[in-house]
């Protein structure tokens, strides 16, 4: 079974389309977990308990590999424990924007798919076809190419016109392509705050999974996601607004409450 087929499988069978991104920054952990006496200890236990707080609504997490990374020779230790406390129906996706050259490639490819069992990559299309074809090569995994992200500088490049069009368009159909020689491996990654973007995308690749962060903390709306949801399966993100719902005692119910109104946001309209 593709990853695309087990998604959409997963998502009719819990009515969900939130993905809970995992971005754990040491700074703000919850009052309870500032009195643990190591650090490390105490992201562990933050993030297991996101996960216990979250997972009836969400079908995938996305780790961001960078606060992981951050953490020292200890983050692996982490990664690992926290991607083995995953509950049946969820997925799972490292977010590191990874992009080389192929020979490169393959051992970022073999270390989250093999090494690491993640279902779902992130990468950058920025060096073109053979730095992205050593993802593709997973047929039950799936890589999730950038193509219009949700930051200010995404109009630095992605806008640029390219063939009449902007750049994040031609990225978007070429990928659309890649998929086709292994189909379900491939997804792009379009960012909640730029609606027009997102429309684009979702005329020009129907079908392909899209990964959307940008809602919460940057501020992207809901109702242009729900217009994308009736051609292609999504993964809508949220870290920080869940995350870092509350830094008191109460932060698990915070954020079992932010998780379940953004569920309830993403599935009123959305025919999963
Ligand atoms: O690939 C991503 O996940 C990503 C792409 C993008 O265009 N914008 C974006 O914010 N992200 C990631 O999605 C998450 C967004 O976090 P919040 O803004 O806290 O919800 C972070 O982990 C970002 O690195």
């Amino acid at each position: 079974m593709t990853f695309t087929d087990r998604l959409r499988a997963l998502q009719r069978r819990k009515q969900t389309v939130l993905c809970v991104g995992l971005d754990p920054d040491p700074a703000r952990l919850p009052r309870p977990l500032r009195r643990e006496s190591n650090l490390i200890t105490a992201v562990r236990k933050f993030l297991q308990h996101i996960i216990d707080a979250t997972s009836h609504v969400a079908c995938a997490y996305k780790f961001n590999l960078a606060f992981f990374e951050a953490l020292g020779r200890d983050g692996w230790s982490v990664l690992e424990a926290t991607l083995q406390y995953m509950p049946d129906g969820v997925m799972t996706i490292a977010d590191g924007k990874r992009g080389d050259i192929g020979s490169s490639a393959r051992f970022y490819a073999r270390a989250v798919f093999e090494l690491l069992p993640f279902d779902a990559c992130t990468v950058s299309p920025y060096m073109g076809r053979d730095a992205v074809a050593p993802f593709l090569a997973y047929e039950n995994r799936a890589v999730f190419v950038l193509t219009r992200t949700s930051n200010p500088g995404a109009r630095d490049f992605q806008e640029r016109r390219c063939d009449n069009e902007p750049l994040y368009l031609t990225v978007a159909r070429a990928v659309a392509r890649w998929d086709q020689e292994l189909p379900g491996t491939a997804g792009l990654v379009v960012g909640a705050t730029d609606p027009y973007a997102l429309a684009a995308v979702h005329l020009a690749c129907p079908g392909l999974p899209l990964l959307i962060p940008g809602v919460g903390a940057q501020g992207g709306a809901i109702p242009p996601i729900l217009q994308v949801a009736r051609r292609n399966p999504v993964l809508v993100n949220s870290s920080r607004q869940i995350l870092y719902a509350s830094d008191q005692d109460d932060f698990m119910e915070a954020a079992a409450r932010a998780a379940e109104t953004l569920r309830a946001q993403l599935t009123a309209a959305c025919p999963i």
